[in-house]
């Protein structure tokens, strides 16, 4: 067993806590603070000698990788790379070297273009065949459209340029449906891939231009962002209108850079900037505060605590804030892609279970839902919560007063559960006798001591964003280097993507008998069904 998985074990001897029990010792100060974002894990039945027991598996990898990592060291090793996606928000000052070369200037300088291409854009001075852009259609998956798609909503008090939208789904439905009522001649269209040969993003892009067929001059109207200056050059979208990055930013960490220009159309370069910088704000707290007071780190260990430790199969993160919305299913991209995985770094199967599944709704919604399992189900679901102090509806502050009453109680509800006595004394209270007493009771019970974090911030801000949303990719690393897996890889994407290509002929007649029997029949039904 590795030094990790001792860790665990002997973590495991700490479970079983009573949250309450835990809460009532001040001395147990489970709170991080970092700039405007606070982080609350005292509703979490990990004890003090459970956490010293994790903060040491932590002290004995995470320094060296985290140095590793900002230091530009091939760290993604099955696919030679480097992880820089912190070098796109670092400072003036910083000097970042890949394989020699500082390649601070050209993050720079690829940043400055973007900058003066949003204010033409915004400003009118560049302008489509209709005039002035009304309109970005951002063309991308994955990270390639999960990061600017998420920000740009949790943003939109602060957009005041072209409205954007996304486009994702091979499905034609998606294409059909955002494209619905604008004018090709004031849109501009972002074909944002790192790879330009995502069939998705390249089905929707040719897609695009046929939709703008008659637009004069369309190609003009064309924006890539990506790493592949020769496929980008054959799909006729020249180099000034091509936001350049390199591999060593990896898609779903993407968001910093030129992928972000659709968010920076939005809200425009100065607040994209305020955003880097809240970013950069918890890569130096990362870098150099004690893990114990560490953000991520905590983070981290309490996603161990609950994962690996308490055995608790998924997380659900729950914002009270209806413009994170996207955020679940970034989180989703960025952790179960990060750290699903079977394989660590030496090539071994993992000694225990690594990534859990993420989910998760904005609040108060998900409480009309799913609460009922989280609250009564068998199996404990650890809770992240997250709030702001304020929204950006001044004339509608009485509803934000509900939703932090509702977010509280979430996590007070959870954490206290209702005892058979209580709930029996309810049914009493209505007139109710046994035995229907108690039975009747029993349906109300809540088990409570189930765990919950919270994340508080004064307002969902471009500085707050970029503080949180590094936060989580720092977590995801810390998680990832603790089960000694490769958090920068996705090769399980891969099988899905060859098989697909190969069904395409089939799909279009060709002798399926090579198939399973399952298939066989499901795709021979569609084949009839579709009358081709
Ligand atoms: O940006 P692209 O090269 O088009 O890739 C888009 C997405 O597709 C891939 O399959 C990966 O799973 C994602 O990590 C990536 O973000």
């Amino acid at each position: 067993m590795n030094t990790f998985w001792k860790a665990v074990a002997q973590a495991k001897q700490e479970t079983g806590a009573d949250i309450q029990t835990l809460l009532s010792d001040p001395a147990r100060d489970f709170t991080v603070s970092q700039g405007d974002v606070i982080f609350d894990y005292r509703k979490t039945a990990m004890t003090q000698a459970a956490r010293t027991t994790l903060l040491a598996a932590a002290e004995a990898v995470v320094p060296a990788a985290r140095a590793a990592m900002f230091n530009g060291q091939p760290i993604n090793d099955t696919e030679g790379r480097a992880v820089l996606h912190t070098a796109l928000r670092a400072g003036p000052d910083a000097e970042i070297h890949v394989d020699g070369a500082d390649i601070m200037p050209g993050i720079r300088a690829t940043l400055d273009r973007m900058g003066a291409f949003a204010d033409q854009v915004r400003s009118g001075a560049f302008t489509g065949a209709g005039g002035k852009i009304t309109d970005v259609l951002n063309i991308g998956i994955g990270g390639s459209d999960l990061g600017p798609a998420m920000a740009t909503l949790a943003l939109a008090p602060f957009a005041d340029g072209p409205r954007v939208h996304f486009v994702s789904n091979v499905d034609g439905a998606d294409f059909a449906d955002k494209t619905r009522g604008l004018n090709p001649a004031t849109t501009l269209v972002i074909v944002a891939s790192k790879t330009f040969t995502t069939i998705e993003t390249m089905t929707n892009a040719a897609t695009a231009k046929a939709w703008m067929a008659d637009v004069p001059n369309l190609d003009a109207q064309f924006v890539a962002l990506s790493t592949a200056d020769d496929k980008v050059a054959a799909f006729g979208i020249p180099p000034e209108r091509m936001f350049g990055f390199e591999d060593w930013v990896g898609g779903r960490y993407s968001m910093w850079g030129p992928i972000g220009l659709s968010l920076m159309l939005a809200i425009g370069p100065e607040r994209f900037e305020a955003m880097l910088a809240g970013a950069r704000a918890m890569d130096d707290h990362f870098r150099t505060a004690p893990l114990a007071q560490n953000m991520p780190v905590i983070l981290a260990l309490v996603g161990i605590w609950h994962h690996q430790v308490c055995g608790f199969p998924t997380r659900a993160v729950l914002p009270y804030d209806n413009r994170l919305a996207r955020l679940p299913a970034y989180l989703q991209q960025l952790e179960m892609e990060s750290n699903g995985k079977r394989v660590t770094m030496d090539g071994q199967n993992s000694e225990g279970v690594t990534g859990p599944v993420v989910w998760g709704e904005p609040g108060t919604n998900g409480q009309h839902a799913f609460y009922q399992l989280i609250h009564q189900g068998t199996t404990p679901v650890p809770c992240e919560f997250m709030i702001a102090a304020r929204g950006h509806e001044p004339d509608l502050d009485h509803h934000h007063r509900l939703l932090i009453a509702n977010c509280l109680a979430q996590s007070e509800a959870l954490m206290r559960g209702r005892s058979l006595e209580e709930a029996r004394a309810i049914m009493a209270a209505k007139g109710f006798e046994d035995p229907e007493q108690d039975r009747q009771a029993r349906h109300r019970v809540f088990p409570g001591n189930r765990p919950s974090t919270t994340l508080i911030y004064p307002q969902l801000t471009p500085e707050v964003l970029g503080q949180i949303v590094a936060l989580y990719e720092h977590r995801v690393f810390v998680e990832g280097v603790m089960l000694g897996i490769n958090s920068f890889d996705q090769w399980g994407v891969e099988l899905g993507k060859e098989l697909a290509t190969a069904l395409g002929p089939l799909v279009d007649g060709a002798d399926a008998s090579t198939k399973d029997a399952s298939t066989q029949a499901l795709l021979l039904q569609l084949r009839a069904w579709r009358g081709d």
